[in-house]
């Protein structure tokens, strides 16, 4: 019974317990964090505050670094099977604490059980390869020198991720860090916290060793300096926004793995396909209420096409349904009522310096409308912040150049997208466009889960995607052979 599967994880109090070391721990502190239901505003779940499991982590990873790299892939292996066959739990979580639609909550779950799979396989083709480099091919030296160069783990990974994805978030960085023979402190996002519990569950009834994972709750702004900065961590792994680039400021000699922040902009060129694109700009904008890293955030449109998008974009706008997630609403309530305030904030600057709503404003508790905003000038905030809530801001542009600097000149650099019938229109804007990825005709988007996902400037370090993320969980690692003579094999 998966009831049964989830019951060791909460205290006689009802508060989900932390996990160390291979048990489920009740805090000593005895403190607690309510996780609110982003729908209702009341508590719904609670978390423990704890704050160290560095210890643990570290003694288990040296025994898992010796593991042999298939053993490995057969326990990741069976963690997916776990979380596949344990799955509902886990999306009701979803539903509850972040308001994310039922379907969706689900196809998260699912879509984390296949990556951890195809990490499994990845991390046993890319991981089991090294190199072999003669000295020779250097000018002056004979080839008496033998560099054997191979992929170490990097100890103790801080894993951190954010609210939107709080499981895929975390097995993108879990899986690829364990495949590499490295142990991870988990810390959840307060929001999707609950969720965290329930996947760690997985991993944990999937016989992975104890200490290997471990997971600490508590608020990011109370525990997160101490975590990020403490001595026991070798990497660290976050998703999330500016307090990303804090954490890159402050964190001391380790790998940094960041995917932060965007403002992903939607160039419509003159020629496009302008239902494509209305499409496109629809899902893109608002799938999970616009908060998506990946979503629309900005639609630069060519003013010949404007009044054209704009019709088709408003009408598939007033078709979305807004309710509860329970029921697989388009748009449910915002994450929580300062992320509603916030967006409300963007909103009203935008009415104050002019923007044309072609949707009325509308707010009920987090519960905020589609919004879409036309006429929006570089004066506004709405044209460089990221709402991350369902608000649409719309620049008409008088050339193409004009939306590429605005694209540019913006701090984010994470993805952006093209509308145009031209290939060779469209590779001149993808090489224009200072952002990580360039979407060709569709919207911008993480996935599928093994392509590489970058982004520029404030929108991270690093880059991800499965391949990626297993190369940033290792370092290099060189054993120099000196012969006393020099070494060609004649065949
Ligand atoms: N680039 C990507 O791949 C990607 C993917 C998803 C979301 N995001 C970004 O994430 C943001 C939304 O997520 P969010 O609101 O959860 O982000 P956030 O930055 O508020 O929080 C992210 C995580 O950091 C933790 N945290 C908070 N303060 C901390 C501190 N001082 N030290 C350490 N950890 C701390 C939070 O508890 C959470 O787990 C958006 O900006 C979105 O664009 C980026």
């Amino acid at each position: 019974m998966t009831e049964d599967f989830y019951s060791e994880i909460k205290t006689s109090t009802g508060a989900f317990k932390w996990y160390c070391a291979g048990e489920w721990l009740e805090s000593t502190s005895a403190k607690t964090v309510a996780v609110l239901n982003p729908s209702t505003r009341q508590k719904e779940f609670e978390v423990q505050e704890v704050d160290s499991a560095f210890a643990a982590a570290k003694e288990a990873q040296k025994a898992w670094a010796k593991t042999p790299l298939c053993e490995r892939a057969e326990v990741l292996h069976r963690v997916a099977a776990v979380m596949r066959e344990h799955a509902q739990p886990i999306a009701d979580c979803l539903v509850k604490e972040i308001a994310k639609p039922r379907k969706d909550s689900l196809s998260e779950v699912i879509r984390s059980a296949d990556l951890i799979d195809y990490t499994a396989e990845e991390g046993l083709r890319s991981l089991g390869q090294g190199e072999l480099l003669n000295s020779d091919s250097f000018p002056g030296q004979t080839r008496n020198k033998l560099c054997l160069v191979s992929k170490v783990p990097l100890g103790v990974v801080l894993a951190i991720p954010p609210f939107n994805y709080p499981v895929n978030l975390a097995v993108s960085k879990l899986a690829p860090a364990l495949m590499a023979g490295n142990a991870v402190v988990l810390k959840p996002p307060s929001q999707g916290a609950a969720a965290g519990v329930h996947m760690v569950q997985c991993f944990a009834a999937a016989g992975l060793p104890k200490g290997l994972v471990n997971m600490v709750t508590g608020k990011g702004s109370e525990i997160g300096d101490y975590l990020t900065q403490h001595a026991g961590v070798d990497c660290i792994s976050f998703t999330g926004g500016d307090t990303g680039v804090s954490i890159a400021r402050k964190a001391g000699m380790v790998p940094l793995q960041m995917e932060l922040g965007g403002k992903d902009a939607c160039i419509i060129c003159s020629d496009a396909d302008i239902g494509l694109a209305a499409k496109a700009v629809i899902k893109g904008g608002f799938s999970y209420s616009g908060q998506r890293c990946t979503a629309v955030k900005l639609v630069l449109v060519h003013k010949d096409v404007a009044d054209d998008l704009v019709a088709k974009v408003a009408a598939g706008v007033a078709k979305l349904r807004v309710g509860a997630p329970e029921d697989d609403a388009d748009i449910t309530p915002v994450v929580s009522e300062s992320s509603a305030n916030f967006i409300e904030g963007l909103v009203e600057d935008a009415r104050h310096k002019g923007a044309k709503f072609l949707t009325p404003y509308k707010r009920e508790g987090n519960l905020i409308w589609p919004t879409l905003l036309d006429d929006v000038t570089p004066e506004m905030r709405i044209a460089w912040e990221e709402p991350f809530g369902p608000v649409l801001p719309i620049v008409r542009v008088d050339t193409v150049q004009q939306a590429i600097d605005h694209c540019n000149a913006s701090k984010f650099g994470l993805q952006g997208c093209v509308f145009t019938q031209d290939i060779n229109q469209a590779i001149a804007i993808s090489d224009a466009m200072e952002t990580g990825t360039v979407q060709i005709n569709a919207a911008p988007a993480r996935g599928p889960d093994h392509f590489p996902f970058q982004g520029f400037r404030e929108s991270g370090i690093g880059s991800q995607g499965i391949r990626n993320s297993l190369a940033m969980m290792v370092k290099t690692k060189s054993t120099v052979i000196n012969l006393n003579q020099p070494s060609y094999a004649m065949g």
